[in-house]
């Protein structure tokens, strides 16, 4: 397979890639009309944020399976295009946290005692002590707008300087404003009462242009704002005048609305202003951070593993991810059972989870299963991405049911699939990390789902289980494993024979007629 790196990342994720056996081809700052051209022949695609994955670029990318985003913002990506085309979108929003928090710190202080400019004027020939003098941060209230991994540790950093910090996230709880030990208060309070205002959020429609001159004529005078977020969360035509008016004694900026700046920008040559060009996440070990975790989440992902960063997914904490993921296989497998067994289309799911797993955020194991269920009867490949979305378009109604109570197992998955009206269940669990079905159709079973299986209940009497075997063995079929699975209703019973060759149309026909015989199902495992 064929990885496109269109904006330079650093080697040690390419080493990554290539020792996973992808070819890679790099290419540095790729012009827009190149990346339209040549990304029809690529599996995978790894940007940073200069290179934009528009739609146009998503629907000429017919090979491709993966875009990886070398950072944390994903506004250059189509993330909605991408999904429509089953193509996963994965970010690396760990790796250069440090880098942009350390960043912003650095902009407030540059921007606080008049550092850049300083300089620059120095570098000229001038020594100019008076005009340059600053403020201190000590005792000075910082309004962090955005409490997530850079915001919070802007917060943390702040504290330690002796700032009075307070904090604005919708999303964030008490509890968690607490362990930062700051004080949550809502934007209209933070934009009134700092005097410094730091914004560390996602650039979304919400938060497009959110400071803007009717709240910036709110703030106190002589606020100074920093944004090494994204560009145009503060307006900056409205930035630009309250500088120039003097309402805004100072701005800090890394991240513009368009990128590179044009030489007329409004904040350019303004007092007070302090502009870097998107330099947040531009550290030696930032740079090192993203590539590696960029390239191992395509490699796991084009290896049809889960990845916790996926972006157009459900997000899933490592912690999450560290419980379930045993579990994702044998989801994926019980939903390769269940739809094996069905016999018609399949109108309805209902996956239920009992014991300790109940307790744990199960959607992603919901999705393996509705991937394991799909796969076999679609001519696409069905992944983590799709999944969900073309199980809507058959209009597949899914219901996810936990219960903490557990009878047999200590976790316990139950599959139901309903199909022209007649539902059949599957019930699996782990074993230590493997996964087994523990039973089908309520015949009490132990089969290891990873081989090719023969299904089929039977008229418990004796001979049946014979003209089987000696069925296959005429077809020059290996049985290489027999369960016999039993209920509380006398007289039938579940057999589950694990083979190893293809069993031919024909011979499963003549199976199906054997006398004694109610049905034959074989389940593929080698698809999942
Ligand atoms: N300058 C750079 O080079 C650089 C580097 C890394 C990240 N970033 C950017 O920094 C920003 C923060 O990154 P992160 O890793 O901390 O992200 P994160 O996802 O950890 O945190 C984002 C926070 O913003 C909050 N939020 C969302 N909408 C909000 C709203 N309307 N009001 C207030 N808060 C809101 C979320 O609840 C979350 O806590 C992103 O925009 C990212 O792209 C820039
Ligand atoms: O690619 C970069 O250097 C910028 C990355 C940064 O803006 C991010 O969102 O991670």
């Amino acid at each position: 397979m064929k990885i496109l790196v269109a904006d330079g990342v650093s080697p040690k994720g390419i080493e990554i890639l290539q020792k996973a056996g992808f070819e890679t081809v790099i290419k540095d700052k790729l012009p827009a009309e190149e990346l339209l051209e040549i990304i029809p022949d690529f599996d995978g695609l790894i940007v940073r944020s200069a290179s934009k994955v528009t739609k146009e670029v998503i629907e000429r990318a017919k090979k491709l399976k993966i875009v990886g985003r070398a950072g944390v913002g994903t506004d250059n990506i189509d993330i909605n295009a991408a999904t429509a085309h089953g193509i996963m979108v994965i970010n690396s929003p760990g790796g250069n946290t440090i880098a942009a928090t350390e960043h912003t710190m650095g902009m407030m202080m540059a921007m606080a005692r008049n550092i850049a400019v300083a300089n620059e004027t120095m570098q000229h020939g001038e020594w100019n002590r008076k005009k340059y003098t600053g403020v201190e941060l000590r005792g000075k209230t910082l309004g962090v707008i955005g409490l997530g991994r850079i915001g919070s540790g802007v917060a943390t950093r702040a504290l330690a300087f002796d700032m009075n910090v307070i904090g604005y996230d919708p999303y964030v709880n008490e509890e968690r404003a607490h362990s930062l030990g700051i004080k949550v208060v809502s934007l209209d309070e933070l934009i009134k009462q700092s005097d410094f205002i730091t914004v560390h959020m996602p650039l979304t429609p919400k938060t497009k242009g959110m400071l803007n001159k009717d709240n910036i004529a709110k703030m106190k005078n002589g606020v100074r704002l920093i944004n090494c977020a994204r560009g145009g969360i503060i307006n900056e035509q409205d930035l630009a005048d309250a500088v120039k008016s003097g309402h805004v004694a100072g701005a800090a900026i890394d991240v513009f609305e368009s990128e590179p700046i044009d030489p007329n920008h409004p904040l350019i040559g303004l007092p007070g202003v302090t502009l870097t060009p998107h330099l947040g996440a531009s550290t030696v070990e930032a740079q090192v951070g993203v590539s590696v975790d960029v390239a191992q989440g395509i490699v796991a992902a084009l290896n049809g593993e889960p990845v916790s960063t996926a972006v157009n997914m459900a997000p899933v904490s490592p912690q999450t991810m560290k419980f379930i993921k045993p579990y994702l296989d044998l989801a994926e497998r019980l939903g390769c059972t269940a739809c094996s067994l069905a016999d018609g289309p399949i109108s309805e799911v209902t996956i239920k989870y009992n014991g300790e797993i109940a307790d744990v955020d199960t959607k992603m194991i919901t999705i393996a299963a509705i991937k394991g269920m799909l796969n076999p009867i679609l001519e696409s490949n069905v992944n983590y991405v799709n999944a969900p979305s073309l199980a809507k378009e058959r209009n597949i109604k899914i219901t996810e049911i936990k219960d903490k109570a557990v009878e047999n197992f200590a976790n316990l998955i139950t599959i139901s699939i309903t199909s022209s009206g007649k539902t059949e269940t599957i019930q699996g669990t782990l074993f230590g990390e493997e996964g087994r079905i523990v039973s089908i159709n309520s015949y009490r079973v132990d089969v290891d789902p990873h081989a090719r299986i023969l299904i089929c209940p039977h008229i418990n009497r004796p001979g049946v289980i014979g003209t089987i075997g000696s069925l296959l063995g005429y077809a020059n079929i290996n049985i290489s494993g027999m369960q016999v699975g039993k209920t509380k209703i006398a007289g039938t019973s579940m057999m589950v024979l694990t083979i190893d060759n293809e069993i031919p149309d024909t011979v499963m026909q003549q199976i199906i007629n054997l006398d004694g015989i109610f049905d034959a199902k074989l389940v593929n495992y080698y698809t999942v």
